[in-house]
This record gives structure tokens, sequence and C-alpha cells, in this order.
């Protein structure tokens, strides 16, 4: 048999018969023996048949098992799920998958029958169901918490796969052109120190990591199949490379985006600190608070990560994360979950460092805080003195953004909040407190009692009560004048739109009387003998007239009472006739 044609076919000569032909040196044609089934390293074959075959055909139940499960496995159809078991059934022994399925199933095992073709490359088909490896691979990736390290363990596995049948080939290899024939192949197994499978086994995966991990070192081949194997090696090693190299870069990538997403760019900031030549002080500030974002897992972006699920979804999950702060605030304990839904999305989280202000008095307000960790105090301009300490579940910050009225101070802060140690706050920007407040006004009361208690407090509201009154009264009036305005308003534009179609239709009802009448001139000239019979003519004319016009469908002559006017024009043309 021809050296190639062997060495494809993978043909395994027992131990023994290697022995001669590394003898012989030359020696071309080999005896052929007993092939083995399973494996290049005969003794695991020997000793381990059992297991192969218990394996190979767990395996193929594994196989089968599957083709039933996508039998049942359901599909969408304009986005319903169909599960009815004769379409899906119809559905899956129709398509190329159940072909490639039942290709890949066909007891090809049967040729171990025949002598010659022990060789597991009959059982190749099993390759056709790959794809469903992938498959089942790229599901799991989706539903892993940790997809990155799922991503490098599937790259390592698929690696050391390749590194093994590599291995695997070159003990093949070795065997064929003669174990320790020369110092690239496999050394001579009677030698005691290379005779175990284990020594066997480990001396060719680390050859072929050798080779496929490009850390080169090998020995030199010296005849053509070891040049051929050498080649097909280096090339699978460079994109084996390329494929570790560019895996494990998209992954740290993966991490840098993620680390992005999660908290502001730290390298960026320090670059631009360090551009602008910041102080020291305040640069170990801002390191301070980057390093206590990253030990506590703050994430100040959450807003951001969520935008790219569907909005319910994003409620859902804010919801979810956020309601437990919010139900501790007093003004959202018994609010409808509607108003919770609504503020959630718009709270923007926030972390201050120990000693940092949250706000100072007589800056203009533009948000209002709730503590969702930590403590805050109430400081008087000596930063020092505190009027009160705020804890988690508290709010702040809403005076000067409720308008609330007698407040002295305008939009302007009632007082300084420091922050005591790191604290955690959701801040709500005046604009989304207003929408929100605008439709839930038992909220906005709620709020602007407390504003009013800590305002009379500090003695900034002006306590007119009357005017207070007054003021309430007048904005209800106002109110009220404006939802008649609208309605006002709509109804002016209706009858504007009515006035303008009576209008017409008057005019086209004028022409017609005019077109009627130019006949009539020369009866009324004939004399006042007639008279009587003409007056009942014109009196039978208008009357039809006016019967048409009661035929007119009342869709087109709208709301009005255009009708009644033509009446009224038709009496007067009358008089006028007479
Ligand atoms: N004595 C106080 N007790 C609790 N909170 C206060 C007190 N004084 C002021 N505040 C809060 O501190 C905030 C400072 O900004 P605002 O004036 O917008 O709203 C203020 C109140 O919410």
């Amino acid at each position: 048999m021809n050296r190639w044609t062997k060495l494809v076919s993978l043909h395994r000569t027992q131990k023994d018969e290697v022995q001669p032909e590394k003898a012989g040196g030359g020696k071309e044609e080999k005896t052929e023996q007993k092939t083995k089934v399973k494996v290049c390293f005969y003794e695991v074959d020997q000793k381990f048949q059992a297991i192969w075959y218990t394996l190979d055909y767990i395996s193929d139940l594994v196989y089968v098992a599957d083709i039933f499960i996508k039998v049942r496995t359901g599909f969408l159809e304009q986005g319903s799920l169909v599960r009815d078991m004769s379409r899906l059934k119809n559905r899956y022994l129709h398509s190329s998958q159940f072909f490639w399925d039942v290709l890949s199933q066909l007891p090809t095992d049967l040729l171990y029958l025949i002598d010659t073709v022990k060789t597991p490359v009959v059982r190749i088909n099993r390759f056709l169901r790959s794809p469903r490896l992938s498959e089942t691979l790229d599901r799991m990736e989706t539903r892993t918490a940790y997809p990155n390290v799922f991503r490098i363990s599937k790259l390592m596995i698929l690696i050391f796969i390749l590194i093994h049948w590599n291995a695997c080939l070159y003990f093949a290899l070795s065997k064929y052109i003669g174990f320790g024939s020369d110092d690239w192949v496999y050394p001579d197994p009677t030698d005691n120190e290379y005779n175990s499978t284990r020594r066997q086994y480990f001396y060719s995966f680390w050859f072929s990591t050798l080779i496929l991990s490009t850390v080169g070192d090998t020995p030199q081949p010296t005849c053509e199949e070891e040049f051929l194997f050498m080649i097909a090696d280096l090339l699978i090693a460079v994109l084996v490379f390329a494929s570790v190299v560019g895996s494990v870069g998209s992954v740290i990538m993966n991490l840098q985006d993620r680390d992005n997403v999660f908290f502001p760019n730290h390298e960026l900031v320090k670059s631009y600190l360090r551009s602008r030549r910041i102080s020291k002080a305040l640069h170990n500030r801002v390191n301070t608070w980057y390093q206590h974002l990253y030990i506590n897992k703050k994430i100040t972006r959450e807003n951001e990560i969520l935008l790219q699920l569907p909005v319910t979804l994003q409620t859902a999950i804010a919801v979810s994360v956020h309601l437990p702060t919010l139900s501790k605030v007093t003004i959202f304990q018994n609010c409808e979950s509607s108003l919770l839904e609504e503020l959630v999305l718009k709270l923007t989280p926030q972390v201050y460092n120990p000693g940092e202000y949250v706000c100072r008095k007589g800056d203009v307000g533009h948000e209002m805080y709730i503590i969702k960790e930590g403590k805050l105090a109430v400081v008087a301009d000596d930063g020092v003195t505190q009027f009160a300490v705020l804890g988690e579940g508290n709010f702040f910050g809403e005076i000067s953004i409720l308008n609330i009225k007698g407040n002295k101070s305008g939009n302007r802060r009632t007082a300084n909040i420091r922050s005591i140690g790191y604290s955690d706050l959701f801040s709500l920007s005046k604009e989304d407190l207003t929408d929100t407040l605008c439709e839930f006004p038992a909220a906005k009361r709620l709020l602007e009692e407390k504003g009013r208690q800590i305002l009379t407090k500090m003695g900034m509201l002006e306590t007119s009560d009357e005017g207070e009154e007054d003021t309430e009264k007048i904005e209800d009036k106002l109110v009220r004048i404006e939802s008649s305005l609208e309605t006002l308003q709509t109804k002016l534009a209706r009858l504007m739109v009515e006035l303008e179609s009576s209008v017409y239709k008057m005019m086209i009802r004028v022409e017609q009387l005019e077109m009627q009448t130019d006949g009539w001139e020369g009866i009324v000239a004939e004399g006042a003998g007639s008279e009587t019979d003409d007056e009942a003519e014109i009196e039978r004319k208008i009357g039809d007239g006016e019967g048409e016009q009661e035929e007119e469908p009342q869709g087109e002559r709208g709301e009005g009472d255009g009708g009644e006017e033509d009446k009224d024009d038709s009496k007067e043309i009358k008089q006028k006739l007479e």
C-alpha cells in the first residue's frame, strides 16, 4: 500500500510491528495487522475499548434525544409561539435540519464489522451536529452572568481539543515514520523512559503545544511527512494565536467598556486634571471619589445603561432597584404606584465625599435630593454647627424649587447641606418634579407643607394667611378661567366653520332665487288680474325651495341654524317681491 494512502486512512499497527520497520530503516511497506478501533495511543484502545463504545453510544442517545427536542420546539409565527404538535412535526420534517440530523445519525459504525475498516473515521458524520453545539454555546453565553469568563473558557477548551488532536496525529505520524528514527519523531518506546502511555501522551501533547502556540524550539523535521506536518501546524498555529489574542483583547475591551458604562472614565478625568494643572488637594478629592465608586460598586450611570432597553423594562428594573429607597421617603409612602413609576426613571444617582457640600445657602435651586444611603447635616455658614441631621429616606432641597407662596428666599437655597460621610443620593430636577407633581397634587401638597414648616421655623415665611388664601383663590380662579377659555376657543372655532358653510349655502340659494325671479318680471308686468295667481305661484316656488332645504342632510348643515336663516331670507325676498 502507498505510504500516503496508509497515512490518510489512519491504519494503525501494533506496537511490536513497528520495530522491524524501524530496524529496516527505509522499508516502505509495513505488514498490516489487526487494526485498532479508537485511538492513536494503542494501549488506551486495548485497555478501554468498552468505555469508548459506551461513551460513543451514550452520545448517540443524546443526539437522538435532541432530535425529539427539536421536533417539539415551538417557533414564532407573526410574533406568536406555535406549539401545535402536527405543525411542529411537519415543519421539522420538511426542514434541511432534519436531513442533516438523519445523516449525522446514520449507523456508520456498522462498518466496524468489515475487518479492514476499524477506524474512528467511520463516525465522522457525527460532526454534522457541530452547528447544534455552537447554537447551545451561544445560548449559554447569552444566559450566563459571566459572559467574558465563558468566552475565554470556550476558547481554551477549543484550543485544548485542537492540541489534543494534533498530539494524536503527531504520535500516529511518529509511529508511521518509526519511533526514535530521528530527533523529530516520538522517541523509541522500548526505552523504559518513553514506554508508558501517560508519557507518550504528555510528550505528544507538549510537542503539539509547542508548535500550535508558536513557541517553536521543536527539533528540525527531516523527512517530507514531518515537513508537511510542521507546515500545516504552523499555519493553524497562526490562526490559533490570532484568535487567542483577538478573543482575549475583545474580552479586555468588553471589561473596559463595561467599566466605562458603569463608572465615569477615570483615566480621561485624570488626564484632564493633569492638563489643567489642578491642585493636588482637588486631585485627591476626585481620586477618593473614584475609589469609593469602584470599591463599593456605586453605579452612577444606571439611567444610561438602562436606556438600551424598552421603556417598560426600564421602569420595571428601576422600580425593583429603587423602590425600597423610595418607599422609605415619607412623601412617597402612601403614593400611588404610578407616581413612583414615573419618578423612578427620573432619578439620577449621585455620590458625595465626606465633608462635601451638596448645596449652599443662597444658591439657586435646580433639583431636590432623596437620601439613599449615608448621613447629611443641615449646617450653619461656619460649616460646623449642625441644625439637623438627615438620613436614609429623608429628602431635602425641595423648598427652593417648589415656589412656595410666601417663601422669602424665592428660588434660593435656604440652608447649607453637607455630607457627613460618603452619601448616596438621588437627585430629581426641578422640571421633572414639577411635571410629575402636576399630575399628583396630593404629593405636591405634602411637599409644600413640609417646606412651609421649615420656612416657618426659620421665620422665612410671610405669615399673612388671608393673603395666602386670596392667592389660592386667585390661583383657582385662574385655573378655571384657563379651562373656560379653552372651551370657548373650541366652541368659537366650531361656530366659525358653521358660519362659513352657512354663508356659502346662502349665496347659492340667493343665486337660485335670482335666476327664478328673472322669469317673473314679465309676469308681474302683465297686470294685476293675474296678481293673485302669481303670488300663489311664488308662494309655491318658495315653498318648494324650503322643501328642498329641509331635505338637505343634517351633516352638511352642521349644528348651526342655517336653515332658519334661509327661511328668514326667503321671507324677506317674498316681501320685496310683493
Ligand atoms: N431645619 C431643617 N431641617 C431639615 N431640612 C432642612 C432644614 N432647613 C433646610 N432644610 C432643607 O435644606 C434644603 C436646602 O435647600 P432648599 O432651600 O431648596 O430646601 C431645603 C430643605 O429641604
